[in-house]
């Protein structure tokens, strides 16, 4: 069985970078999105990436990105991937993968059973797809809401390899989130934090223990 891959994203400072990588992290996130109490401009991102290189897989976390934006985000940070959790449209993501030159994951809101009926369409053009609870009406952000979806809602559906798990993680329940789905990879940011935007040094370790202490 394959191991469990984690993904810490909203990571904003060198310590709690450093932390996420220490523990262990697979592939650290970082959102360039200015509502977000987790953005980071691109000189922070640069410096982040370049502490990261080589450590673990670099995702930098964009929503509905014009390609002006991309190409910068791109210029500045030399990301692995590229994670989109906006309203991009398969045929977007298909655009963005071939002008960024690099893989693309995209993150589809579940809240109910038909949401997962976009999936084969995205499977077709993302690397990989990262599936997180759909936020609820009105909210300031599309993601990094500490909001689960209900995880039975993905039983019997054909999930491609390498799917990651996101949406109200924490490491006290991230062991049965995985039991439950039989997905084999994960992605926290509000789970690990004492407060919006703070990760808690303590709490990544936590998660990245508790996700692989299963396996
Ligand atoms: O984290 C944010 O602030 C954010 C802002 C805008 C778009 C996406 C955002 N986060 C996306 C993530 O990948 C989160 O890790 C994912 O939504 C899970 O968040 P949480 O439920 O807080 O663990």
């Amino acid at each position: 069985m394959s191991a469990v891959a984690v993904k810490i994203c909203g990571l904003s400072t060198g310590p709690t970078l450093a932390a996420a990588l220490d523990a262990g992290a697979d592939l650290v996130g970082f959102v360039h999105f200015p509502k977000s109490p987790r953005h980071v401009d691109l000189d922070t991102a640069r410096d982040l990436s370049a502490l990261a290189r080589g450590r673990a897989q670099r995702v930098l976390l964009l929503v509905d990105p014009d390609d002006a934006l991309l190409a910068a985000v791109i210029a500045a940070t030399d990301p692995d991937w590229i994670q989109l959790h906006g309203r991009e449209t398969p045929e977007r993501v298909a655009a963005i993968r071939s002008l960024a030159g690099r893989p693309v994951m995209k993150a589809l809101g579940i809240a109910t059973r038909p949401d997962l009926a976009v999936l084969p369409a995205y499977a077709a053009v993302a690397d990989r797809l990262l599936l997180d609870a759909k936020a609820p009406p009105g909210a300031a952000l599309p993601g990094g809401n500490g909001h689960a979806f209900d995880w039975d809602l993905l039983a019997g559906a054909d999930l491609p390899d390498a799917t990651l798990l996101s949406g109200g993680l924490t490491p006290e329940n991230v062991g049965a989130a995985l039991a439950r789905t039989g997905l084999r990879a994960v992605d926290v940011s509000s789970g690990v934090e004492s407060s919006p935007g703070a990760k808690d040094p303590h709490r990544i370790a936590a998660f990245v223990a508790a996700a692989r202490a299963g396996q």
